[in-house]
């Protein structure tokens, strides 16, 4: 199985703007990035970084400056092994998490993210192709139907939580004990509550 994990070393998670500068959001990416190839290490596969440009990670990488939905597809088409992706901002993945997704029967499995998005994907045919962006999701159901599959579905609290926006940096830190989890912690990031939900504080 070849595990790709696309990643944006450009200007990653510009939606965190309103409490990480450009600097720390390029950091903050990356140190994500190598808590969830760790993880994917932890189950016995070895991740391969599919960036927009080089980058310095422990885990081989690949450099493809084609937008996320062209990359991996000309990955998937190009292997003759199953093809996972896993996105670079899951900082609550853990191995066992992964392993649901990478030891789940069927031909298309898909890892829904809140918000509409696909967090993870596991492909057994090299026909199937990706739709990120908007309601990807949606999209991923329609394109395995569009070869006769039935996608099976993996349902994680874990994987489901992407780093998109502020307010799931919280999540990090109540969940996480790993590098991303740390690093806020030394950045001053800590919990807090807003109108009744969890958010985050940024000491000065
Ligand atoms: N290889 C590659 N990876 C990408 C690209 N765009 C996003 N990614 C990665 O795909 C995953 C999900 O993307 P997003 O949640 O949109 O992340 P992002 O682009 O860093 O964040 P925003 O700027 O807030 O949209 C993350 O692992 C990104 O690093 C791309 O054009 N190429
Ligand atoms: C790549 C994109 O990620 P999101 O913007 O939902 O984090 C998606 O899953 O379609």
């Amino acid at each position: 199985m070849d595990v790709l994990v696309p990643f944006d070393a450009r200007e990653p998670k510009t939606r965190l703007f309103p409490v990480l500068d450009t600097d720390e959001r390029r950091e903050f990416a990356r140190v994500m990035l190598a808590d969830v190839c760790a993880a994917i290490a932890a189950t016995d596969r070895e991740p391969t970084v599919l960036s927009t440009t080089d980058v310095d990670t422990n885990w081989p990488v690949v450099v493809d400056d084609r937008p996320l939905s062209d990359a991996v597809n000309g990955a998937i088409a190009d292997s003759d092994r199953a093809v996972a992706v896993v996105m670079a901002d899951l900082a609550l993945a853990t191995p066992e998490s992964l392993e649901r997704v990478f030891a789940a029967d069927g031909e298309v499995v898909l890892v829904p993210g809140r918000g509409g998005g696909t967090n993870a994907v596991l492909t057994r045919r090299s026909d199937f192709r990706v739709d990120y962006h908007g309601v990807s999701i949606r999209d991923h159901r329609k394109q395995a139907a569009a070869i006769g599959v039935e996608p099976t579905t993996v349902d994680s609290f874990r994987l489901a939580t992407d780093v998109d926006e502020p307010p799931d940096l919280a999540e990090v830190l109540l969940h996480s004990d790993r590098a991303a989890a740390t690093w806020l912690r030394e950045h001053d990031i800590t919990p807090a509550v807003s109108e009744g939900r969890v958010t985050i504080d940024r000491g000065t």
